[in-house]
């Protein structure tokens, strides 16, 4: 990611080094109105980076695209990667982080697996200095 960036590893590594990883298991039971209800409202991850393993390959996964909600389709054996905050501000707005919801089925009970990579706790972070040029200012400032 950073050779594809042109980022200097160092700011990368600095956050992600001594990073946290966390995990969620979700289930959504099977609902007799799907219409009315939200398995997961919509967010995007706190996260760097979220691998998430739709486990029982049951539909229900959907990110925004251009103002749109477009499922992911499980495919066997397949992980999603998604980009969350943490990594949209440490890229300086080049990797967007993705909008996305669960929605519930009317029969099938579905399972997701979602881990989340995030970095160290303690520390500054902004945009990888190794972003910022004179031509390309920060597009998130530090607090
Ligand atoms: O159930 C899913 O596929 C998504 C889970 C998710 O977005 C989350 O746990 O943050
Ligand atoms: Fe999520």
């Amino acid at each position: 990611m950073t050779k594809a960036l042109g980022m200097k590893l160092e700011d990368m590594t600095m956050l992600f080094q001594e990073g946290l990883q966390s995990m969620r298991m979700n289930n959504y039971p099977p609902c007799p109105q799907p219409k009315l209800v939200m398995g997961l409202r919509p967010h995007s991850d706190a996260a760097g980076l979220t691998v998430v393993l739709q486990g029982n390959e049951v539909e229900g996964l959907q990110i925004k695209k251009a103002g749109a909600w477009v499922p992911v389709v499980p495919l066997p054996n397949a992980f999603i990667v998604n980009v969350g905050d943490i990594l949209e501000i440490v890229t300086n707005g080049i990797y967007k982080s993705v909008e996305h919801r669960a929605t519930v089925n009317l029969h099938s009970e579905r399972l997701s697996i979602a881990t989340f990579f995030s970095p160290k706790l303690d520390g500054d972070m902004g945009p990888a200095p190794s972003l910022i040029t004179p031509r390309k200012s920060g597009n998130f400032q530090k607090n």
